[in-house]
């Protein structure tokens, strides 16, 4: 666990976690960040938790011991959130410590007490203050169904600090760089990627929430973001709220100048247009993924499409359907509501097809409004003339993709 100081009376506790399944599904490439603060004052607060996952207190009060925190001084644990991976060491604190008070909104408070049988909670509400001493003094604004319905920000206003919980926040573990004016280029980028793979399997389906969160967060004079996962950005939090801002209109349609090729085939008929597809995408200097299912884990699958500007589906007949495992893929993109994406599907039968009707009904049961080009259905192995719609249909989808990019 690395410790850093924040502002004077302000410090973070951050660990690498690696080799988890994050909410219990997602296989996260680069492991993710938890971060804790601790608010000192006369008082003194902790905002989130840490220890969920290792579930070794001892390393927490070790840590917060050497940042001359003495857990038996902790007075408040403020939950923005009450998902376990922030809350899950409140137990552990009780086994050491008898008098201390939960801050958290009301609907987090229902949960703190049927999660960890807390009741000794303070419930607040939009712009409630809590004066630490010393100037440090915390408010609290509550931003709903982001990404539970407890969730709220904490801001202190001497040093115009947000806690921001999930809100801002990145996948993809820290090295020696937390802030966002040490990073690299190379850094910036890894946490923009990971920011995009965090958006995407963790927030996308509440972009209706998130939007008013930036919004809101915009109306606090913010100096410093300080997020529960990734970098704290003290240099230009603008940015991470232009990036959320942004990854919001890639939820909704937008996408980066790339194409994602989501294909399967069970005997190659259909990766011979996928191969034409291919030339045509290098020829015209489109960057494009391929995404072979069910191989690839669900994690960059989601990511992967939802920052494309444009989707190529590429998948045979299976048993009158679309080859399952792309199905699946896109019922999976359809459930985390990444809607409004240009499209295009081509495919090889045997028979009777039937995988076109599948597409159809994935696409309006999730409501995901993808503008599809026409598709390119042949039986058995592609011919030239067959080859030669795919041709076209890739050329079309790249003039319609043009529209939708933002970079
Ligand atoms: C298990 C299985 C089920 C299939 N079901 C159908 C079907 O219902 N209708 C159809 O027209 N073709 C069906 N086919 C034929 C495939 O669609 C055809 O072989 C196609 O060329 C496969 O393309 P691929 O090599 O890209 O996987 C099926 C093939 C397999 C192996």
């Amino acid at each position: 666990m690395k410790k850093l100081k924040i502002a004077d009376g302000i410090h973070m506790l951050t660990m690498n976690v690696e080799d988890i399944l994050f909410e219990g599904m997602w296989e996260l490439a680069n492991g993710v960040t938890l971060n804790s603060y601790i608010v000192q004052g006369e008082k003194t607060a902790i905002i989130d938790g840490v220890i969920g996952w290792d579930g070794v207190p001892e390393t927490l009060y070790k840590s917060l011991g050497e940042i001359g925190v003495d857990p038996q001084n902790i007075d408040y644990l403020i939950v923005n959130h009450m998902e376990p991976d922030h809350s899950g060491w409140i137990s552990n604190f009780r086994k050491i410590k008898d008098d201390f008070t939960i801050v958290c909104t009301d609907k987090a408070a229902k949960m703190v007490s049927s999660f960890y049988n807390e009741d000794k909670i303070m419930i607040v509400k939009e712009g409630d203050t809590l004066d630490l001493g010393n100037g440090k003094v915390l408010s609290f604004h509550p931003v709903p169904n982001v990404h539970w319905p407890d969730t709220m920000y904490t801001y202190e206003s001497s040093t115009k600090t947000l806690f921001s919980c999930d809100m801002f926040g990145a996948f993809g573990m820290m090295g020696d760089h937390v802030f966002d004016d040490e990073l690299t280029s190379e850094e910036i980028d890894y946490f923009e990627a990971e920011g995009m793979r965090y958006f995407s399997n963790v927030m996308i389906t509440f972009t209706t929430s998130v939007k008013k969160a930036i919004e809101k967060a915009k109306t606090l004079d913010v100096r410093t973001i300080a997020p529960g996962h990734g970098p704290v950005y003290r240099k230009n939090p603008q940015k991470i709220m232009d990036d959320y801002t942004r990854f919001c209109r890639y939820a909704e349609g937008a996408g980066k100048n790339e194409v994602t090729i989501l294909w399967g085939s069970m005997y190659g008929m259909t990766a011979k247009a996928i191969e034409r597809a291919e030339s045509v995408l290098q020829r015209e200097g489109i960057k494009y993924s391929k995404l072979q299912m069910p191989l690839e884990s669900e994690s960059e699958m989601v990511a992967t499409v939802f920052r494309s500007a444009a989707v190529i589906v590429a998948a045979p007949t299976y048993e009158y359907k679309l080859f399952p495992p792309v199905a699946e893929a896109l019922n999976e993109a359809g459930r985390k509501k990444i809607t409004g994406k240009v499209a295009f599907r081509f495919g090889s039968y045997g028979w009777s097809g039937g995988a076109e009707n599948e597409l159809k009904e994935i696409i309006e049961r999730n409501k995901m409004k993808w503008d599809f080009i026409d598709s390119v259905e042949f039986e058995g192995a592609p011919k030239e003339e067959d080859l030669k719609k795919v041709e076209a249909g890739v050329l079309e989808l790249i003039k319609k993709m043009k529209e939708k990019v933002v970079e």
